[in-house]
């Protein structure tokens, strides 16, 4: 990232937030609420898009009244009032209705400890964070419509380059494996299990979340939440 660059998508953001169905990809930054040990804040946003990071040796004398404050713009910044339905509206409800549409989808959180990663992706119950609000609008979608739609769901840990089976933790370490073409790639003896609601699995309470490997061979939707904590990823799968 240098300063003043566009974002990774390169593409006009002026309208998140995403239209359905469309294929690209969307790095948003949030900014969390200073801590009561934390005095300054070195880093803000400056519009929905901008973010100011200030310079460390602002008040030096000698380097007079010269700034260097850098500007970094992504597809959208989330200031540190902004909240859990604000950041789910604008990075993740589209990409719940393709899932539904069969199209695949991933979610990442990426950042140093405390950056707030955890409270983003899972939050509490009073503040219920991407993941609860995406499993939660994907069995509203699917409730009535048992017939068309089955959801499977895997749970599983990356840490220190060692998988886990979350929901089988006695399983031991599991293995990568892919097909000959190396396109479908799978994390062997990973449980998949039937579900029908947030109530019915509690994944809210491991929230270490990680990149899920498994991609999808058929017209199926899989959405991949992810969050790199202890690392572990949560994934959901809906045939249709
Ligand atoms: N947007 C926010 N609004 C209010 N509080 C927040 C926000 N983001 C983070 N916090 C608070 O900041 C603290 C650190 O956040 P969190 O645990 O989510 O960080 P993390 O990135 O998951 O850290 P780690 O990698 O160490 O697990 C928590 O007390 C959390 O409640």
């Amino acid at each position: 990232m240098t300063p003043e660059t566009p974002s990774s998508s390169g593409s006009d953001t002026s309208k998140p937030p995403l239209k359905t169905g469309e294929e690209r990809l969307m790095v948003a930054v949030r900014i969390r609420p200073l801590k009561s040990d934390e005095h300054h804040r070195a880093l803000y946003a400056a519009d929905r898009k901008t973010v100011i990071l200030e310079d460390a040796d602002k008040n030096d004398p000698l380097r007079h009244k010269r700034v260097y404050d850098k500007q970094y713009t992504f597809d959208v910044v989330f200031g540190e009032h902004s909240t859990q339905e604000d950041v789910y509206e604008v990075t993740t409800r589209n990409l719940v209705k393709d899932v539904l549409n069969g199209f695949n989808g991933t979610v990442f959180a990426y950042g140093p400890t405390g950056a707030g990663k955890t409270h983003t992706m899972v939050g509490d119950p009073y503040e219920p964070g991407i993941m609860i609000r995406a499993l939660n609008d994907i069995f509203e979608a699917v409730r009535d419509k048992g017939d068309e739609y089955s959801v499977t769901m895997s749970y599983l840990e990356l840490y220190n380059e060692n998988i886990r089976d979350l929901l089988n933790p006695s399983s031991g370490y599991l293995e990568l494996r892919e097909d000959s073409r190396g396109r479908n790639i799978q994390v062997a003896g990973l449980s998949e299990i039937s579900t029908t609601s947030t109530d019915e699995h509690s994944v809210g309470e491991s929230p270490s979340l990680v990149p899920a490997l498994k991609f999808p061979s058929s017209s199926s939707g899989h959405l991949i939440l992810v969050f790199l904590d202890d690392v572990s990823a949560l994934i959901l799968d809906l045939d249709s």
